[in-house]
């Protein structure tokens, strides 16, 4: 039996086979194997030469435009960027990727303009393997979504997971180190849903058999699959309905954006809900014993610590570290001492000896 074909007859078997307390481990067991069914197969087209669009990240943070064809990506990359991507009444019109710049708050976010996608992308259909690698590298996925089609969100939703991306969710809190000998041992910190023998049967499958396995959440069995797999990429997400100029569905849920590119409908409120979502913070460069300038910010991802700064600033720098002083919210006194770990906090300013 080929791979594609064991892996339709396991997505067959897992839909007709009723789940409870009795099926758990078994579908477990199922999950288990169609992830690593369909790694193998990912890694298998890979050899042939995964294709991958060349896209050169610029800026402080990159965020793509993902969409059925014709939902007015390129209308919107252009309206929020100027930008000049191509716009056209028929389908398919941009095929391979265009970036803009938007600038807000003091920070550059590149904005990509990707080719349509369609149901079966993270099988290859279309240019979906392009799209979900481009997709995987990015900070951000604005799903776009035209009002004649909101069925198009949830299809877009399923073939991103199905590549493995995984959008607006934590890691999962799970913790697996593999060892030599001394078999399984499972440890939680909170009450789990799943069985113990569920567990056991999923880290068969991916043959562990010597680990230690802390889990501090209480996670569904695609969390604890996902925990195991390396390959899983968390990104936020926003969810944006356009062309509402021509129909507002209306009753849409809080967390969509009605907007209109070409009637420039909330396209101020769409900047604004990226540049949140993307959670920058600012920070003020000082040189020792200068001045720091508060008209020039570094915009950087919030949990950053002081050595990532180093390294965007240059090689050298994070390499002959020696210390920093930080004034702001993540200080605990003013000038505090604080080492290369040192997570900063928005509006801190940062002084680094090297
Ligand atoms: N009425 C209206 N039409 C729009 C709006 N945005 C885009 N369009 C039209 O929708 C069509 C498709 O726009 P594009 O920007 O090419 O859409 P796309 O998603 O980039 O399309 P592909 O690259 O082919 O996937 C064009 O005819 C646009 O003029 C809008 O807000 N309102
Ligand atoms: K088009
Ligand atoms: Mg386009």
């Amino acid at each position: 039996m080929s791979l594609e074909e064991q892996i339709r007859q396991l997505e067959e078997e897992i839909k007709n086979t009723p789940y409870n307390k009795a099926t758990e481990h078994h579908i477990g067991r199922l999950k288990a194997k169609l992830a690593r069914l369909r790694e193998e197969a990912e890694k298998q087209k890979a050899k042939t030469g995964r294709p991958s669009f060349s896209i050169k990240k610029d800026g402080d943070a990159t965020v793509v435009l993902v969409g059925f064809p014709s939902v007015g990506k390129s209308s919107l990359l252009n309206a929020l960027t100027g930008a000049k991507s191509e716009i056209g009444a028929y389908d398919f019109t941009t095929l391979k990727p265009v970036p803009g710049m938007l600038e807000y708050n003091g920070a550059k976010i590149q904005i990509i303009d990707l080719p349509g996608i369609v149901e079966g992308a993270s099988k290859g259909r279309g240019k979906g393997r392009e799209i979900i690698s481009a997709v995987r590298n990015s900070d951000l996925v604005v799903i776009i979504a035209d009002p004649f089609n909101l069925e198009s969100i949830k299809i877009i939703q399923r073939e991103l997971y199905n590549g493995g991306i995984r959008l607006n969710q934590k890691p999962p809190e799970v913790y697996v180190k593999k060892l030599e000998r001394g078999g399984l041992k499972i440890t939680s910190t909170v009450p789990l849903s799943i069985d113990e023998q569920t567990i056991y049967e999923v880290l068969r499958e991916y043959r562990i058999h010597n680990a230690e396995v802390l889990i501090r959440e209480d996670v569904t069995v695609d969390r604890f699959i996902d925990a195991i797999l390396r390959n899983r990429v968390y990104i936020p997400a926003i969810v944006v309905v356009n062309k509402i100029d021509l129909y507002n569905p209306g009753n849409l849920p809080d967390s969509v954006i009605p907007v209109s590119a070409e009637k420039k409908i909330n396209l101020d409120l769409l900047a604004k809900s990226i540049y949140e979502k993307l959670d920058l913070i600012r920070i003020f460069l000082k040189p020792p014993g200068g001045k720091a300038d508060l008209n020039e910010p570094m915009i950087i991802k919030r949990g950053m610590t002081v050595g990532d700064v180093c390294k965007k600033l240059h090689k050298d720098m994070y390499r002959n570290f020696r210390y920093a002083r930080v004034i702001g919210k993540s200080a605990k006194f003013k000038e505090q001492r604080v080492g290369i770990d040192h997570v900063l906090e928005d509006g801190d300013i940062l002084t680094i000896y090297a």
